[in-house]
């Protein structure tokens, strides 16, 4: 529908889920925070942020499924405010308008919610006020956010290590299908990393590239989710959620993204994805969330 004239103009930019295809725990910083190897997709879930430029004070509105959830927590320790902020902050004047974030994706679930938030807020306001922000600064910015959020500031499969800053190409990705499943308890990433007891994975040595779906998941089962166990243990219903994902027809793999609680499966389609993911809503008991669609 076009514009019309009186109504203040407004932008919108997607937060996809980032999954963690594997993610190997290799070391741990004199810090306390773990040196990962991972390598990250995006899938087609996405929350919705909304900026309003206007000249009344920042504000931030909280909408979708699980907006409410948020809405419990100080706005100013969202991380979409933190974001516009800390990019907006050397400047002469303080960011004002309305950002609307519709909260499609769960909290706290190992899909980098927040992290993806904070980026596509970076990305939203730094267009919409045209601040041409280098993207070295975008990445320091990004990294002063949380572990996750520089990846989700590239939004493209990726390899990642170090605590999460270092950023490499990620072999050639079949196109293929996503089904997100999430049991609706939230993990504590840090409890997860503290539960963790097993010793440090190797780097995965992986190909340029693969051929096909299948080719990749055959890689993908030697590797691991270095996560998953502490999580199973911490949440069983994580347990739960994998079996019955890695039962439905289709799935080549089955595993638990991040810190968890949410698990994926990987198909040979979006369409293959779909029909698996409307076969478990109908047959699951309990209050999942699913998802299902296209690995971005
Ligand atoms: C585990 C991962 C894998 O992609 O995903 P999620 O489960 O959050 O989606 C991320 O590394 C999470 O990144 P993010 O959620 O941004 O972490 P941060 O806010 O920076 O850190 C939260 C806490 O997690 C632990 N942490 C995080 C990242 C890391 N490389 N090592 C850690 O030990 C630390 O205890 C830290 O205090
Ligand atoms: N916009 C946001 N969306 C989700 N969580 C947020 C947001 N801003 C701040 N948070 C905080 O970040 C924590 C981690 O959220 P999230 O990124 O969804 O989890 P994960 O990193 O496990 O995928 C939440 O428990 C919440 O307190």
């Amino acid at each position: 529908m076009p514009q019309q004239p009186d109504e203040p103009v407004s932008h919108t930019e997607a937060a996809h889920a980032k999954i963690n295809l594997y993610l190997h725990v290799t070391g741990k910083r004199p810090d306390g925070y773990h040196l990962l190897d991972s390598l990250v997709v995006f899938a087609g879930a996405a929350d919705q942020l909304t900026y309003v430029p206007s000249a009344t004070p920042l504000s931030l509105e909280l909408t979708g499924p699980f907006g409410r959830k948020l809405a419990a927590e100080a706005t100013d320790d969202n991380l979409v405010i933190r974001a516009a902020r800390l990019l907006t902050e050397s400047g002469d004047t303080p960011l004002t308008g309305r950002l609307v974030l519709e909260k499609n994706l769960p909290v706290a679930s190992g899909i980098g919610g927040g992290s993806a938030d904070a980026a596509a807020t970076l990305r939203l306001v730094d267009r919409v006020l045209a601040l041409g922000t280098p993207e070295q600064r975008l990445l320091s910015i990004a990294e002063q956010l949380g572990a996750d959020v520089p990846v989700c500031l590239v939004q493209k499969p990726i390899l990642m290590r170090g605590i999460g800053e270092q950023l490499d190409p990620a072999p050639t990705l079949p196109a293929c299908g996503i089904v997100l499943v999430n049991c609706g308890e939230a993990v504590s990433t840090p409890a997860i990393f503290k539960a963790r007891n097993a010793a440090f994975s190797g780097d995965a040595i992986l190909p340029t590239g693969w051929p096909s779906a299948t080719a990749m998941t055959d890689d993908l089962q030697r590797l691991s989710n270095d996560l998953e166990p502490p999580a199973c243990a911490l949440c069983p219903s994580i347990s739960i959620v994998l079996d019955a994902i890695g039962a439905l027809p289709g799935c080549l793999l089955s595993r638990m993204s991040g810190s968890g609680a949410t698990c994926f499966g990987l198909f040979d389609t979006a369409e293959s994805a779909e029909a698996a993911g409307s076969l478990l809503r109908q047959e699951q008991q309990n209050d999942w969330w699913i998802w299902a669609g296209p690995v971005l």
